[in-house]
């Protein structure tokens, strides 16, 4: 087995969850187990608990991950050796408890973050705030298996904040725990202590803007933010441009992720079941077996749930399923559509001739 400090790297986050994957570990002296606290393009950073280095990814991992449609991410615990050169080589990875990621547009599977305990879902009260997109967000993180804790930012600035809470609650239910933050105070993120305990890691999603490296900087200590890279957008604001983690005064392991601007969960039928089970129970209770809760009578759904949570859930649905298909699935539907749209037309204009 790899030789390893368990208590310093439990304070990066392991757990007992890997001690099997440990166990097969073959020991040697040059190889360590760190884990991944940001990537760039070429390379990565890892950590040990103690010190940080920079790291490239060994080709052969790359392909072998690559044929099954996974990269790594930041919070994947990594075996790496030290060569000749002094430099860092990652040669494996450990299967992730969990793994977060969303769709491109195209289909292909991105990465966001690995091994999270808790997903703290930041949206502003500011112009932010949207309920369509806080849905999408906890349907992205159901689908990874991953508890989500929903931050309000910027309640210093509004006088509705506990409206804008019983909002969330009156459409989504009790089921996740909501706060409203200035997250620029030290005592109000203190909300937050209970998922901030030593070796947890937190990851923050939302977009740009809605606070997520604010949050970060005062839960780690103001100014101390040890990576993250921090580019001018083209509106002279500060943005983050790459995922990182960083470690907070509690002892919890944060990932900020930058503001996804395209949101689209990577997930199934099951973790929409999951998302939106509220909708999933009172369609049992539907009259018809096969109701679509548009217009059917006795529709249970559309009278005890939220009419434009009920359309959300139905549309995305139907992103996800047409981000399960292959290319080819889309080249047919599309053709398909446009087809019937042709025929359509041609109906319309055989009409009015
Ligand atoms: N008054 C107040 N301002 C806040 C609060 N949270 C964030 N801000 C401000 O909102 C702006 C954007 O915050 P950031 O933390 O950079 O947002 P972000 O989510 O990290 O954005 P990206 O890095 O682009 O993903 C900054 O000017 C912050 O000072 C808050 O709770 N109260
Ligand atoms: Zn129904």
């Amino acid at each position: 087995m790899l030789s390893i400090s368990f208590e310093t790297l439990q304070r990066i986050g392991l757990s007992n969850a890997f001690s099997m994957q440990l166990a097969e570990l073959p020991a040697n002296p040059d190889t360590h187990l760190m884990r991944i606290i940001e990537v760039h393009k070429d390379r990565l950073t890892l950590h040990n608990g103690e010190h940080s280095c920079s790291a490239r990814v060994l080709p052969r991992l790359v392909t072998a991950m690559a044929e099954d449609d996974l990269q790594l991410a930041v919070g994947d615990w990594v075996v790496s050796e030290n060569n000749a050169l002094n430099e860092w080589w990652i040669t494996a990875r450990l299967s992730p408890a969990n793994h977060l990621s969303r769709r491109a547009f195209d289909g292909r599977r991105q990465s966001v973050a690995s091994n999270i305990d808790t997903a703290l879902l930041v949206m502003g009260l500011d112009h932010d705030f949207n309920l369509r997109r806080l849905e999408r967000y906890i349907a992205l993180v159901a689908a990874a298996d991953i508890a989500p804790v929903i931050v309000l930012t910027k309640a210093d600035t509004v006088e509705n904040a506990q409206l804008r809470i019983a909002e969330i609650i009156q459409r989504i239910g009790r089921r996740y725990p909501v706060f409203a933050v200035n997250a620029l105070d030290k005592a109000s993120v203190q909300q937050l202590a209970p998922w901030l305990n030593r070796g947890q890691t937190l990851c923050l999603l939302g977009s740009s803007g809605a606070g997520k490296s604010t949050l970060t900087n005062t839960l780690t200590g103001a100014g101390q933010i040890t990576g993250g890279i921090r580019e001018d957008d083209s509106r002279g604001r500060h943005t983050t441009t790459s995922r990182s983690m960083h470690f907070c005064i509690n002892g919890a392991c944060i990932i900020d992720a930058p503001g996804l601007r395209t949101l689209r969960p990577d997930g199934d039928d099951d973790s929409m079941h999951a998302a939106f089970d509220d909708i999933e129970q009172w369609a049992a209770q539907c009259q018809f077996r096969n109701c679509r809760h548009e217009s059917e009578p006795g529709c249970a759904v559309r009278e005890h749930c939220d009419p434009d949570r009920v359309f959300n859930y139905h549309k995305l649905l139907r992103d996800m399923h047409r981000l399960q298909q292959t290319p080819l699935e889309r080249i047919a539907e599309r053709s398909r559509w446009k087809t019937l749209m042709k025929s359509a037309g041609l109906r319309g204009k055989q009409k009015r001739e």
